[in-house]
């Protein structure tokens, strides 16, 4: 299994910046995984912008994740791509991409989670959503901190290693605490860096609480 990052930063379409100048400027404030979340571009387009969001997360030592599209995740030789429940299966992809690359699952309930969990083929799930998010607005399912707690629970009773669950959806800073004290692995993360005035400040906060939870971020 490929170790997955604890802290996701993922971009989205905004009106006034590129998935580029996003993807730096997270970069400058520290995030070491990138996942590019393109929607209804082109494909000449997807493979323009990837290939220069893959410039900058080599030039600061990130990894790229590539969101839905495991043909551009090929084309460009990404480190990861992320898959949900409508894109394609983790079986053929790990096949076609390889075990040394990172593949990501969605888990929208409890019962998708242990799917994946039974399955074993992701290297994390992003598990959601947390609160409602303008970032993916059509999701209506939301898990409470104890719906969290209760899945960790289950796949702790479970023989085979337990898969890393990232919190994805609305997570704001004063969720992160108590969200590792759950268990969780980590969070994803796409709107509290992407609309922060200062990005720096906001990630050194995010380390911060990690590290005030005993998570050493660099192991
Ligand atoms: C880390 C992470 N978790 C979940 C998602 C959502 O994936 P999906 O359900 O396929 O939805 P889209 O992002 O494709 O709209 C994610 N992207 N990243
Ligand atoms: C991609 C995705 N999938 C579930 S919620 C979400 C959006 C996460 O973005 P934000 O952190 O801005 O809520
Ligand atoms: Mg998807």
């Amino acid at each position: 299994m490929m170790k997955s990052s604890r802290i996701h930063y993922i971009t989205q379409d905004m009106p006034n910046k590129t998935h580029q100048q996003l993807a730096l400027e997270a970069c400058q404030a520290g995030v070491n995984l990138v996942q590019l979340r393109l929607k209804e571009k082109e494909k000449g387009e997807m493979l323009k912008i990837a290939l220069e969001t893959q410039k900058i997360c080599k030039q600061f030592k990130a990894k790229l994740v590539i969101n839905d599209h495991l043909d551009l995740a090929l084309a460009i030789d990404a480190d990861g791509v992320h898959l949900g429940n409508d894109d394609l299966d983790h079986e053929i992809a790990r096949t076609e991409f390889g075990k040394n690359k990172i593949i990501g699952a969605t888990a929208y309930t409890e019962t998708e989670a242990l799917y994946h969990q039974q399955r074993g083929i992701a290297d994390y799930m992003g598990l959601g959503t947390f609160r409602k998010t303008r970032t993916k607005p059509e999701i209506r399912n939301f898990l409470s901190l104890q719906q969290i707690k209760s899945l960790i629970d289950q796949q702790k009773q479970l023989d085979h290693h337990p898969i890393p669950l990232l919190v994805i959806g609305g997570v704001k800073i004063s969720d992160i605490k108590p969200l590792l004290s759950a268990g969780v692995y980590g969070i994803a993360i796409a709107s509290l860096i992407n609309e922060s005035e200062d990005k720096k400040s906001i990630y050194r906060t995010i380390q911060n609480i990690f590290q005030e939870s005993g998570i050493d971020l660099n192991n």
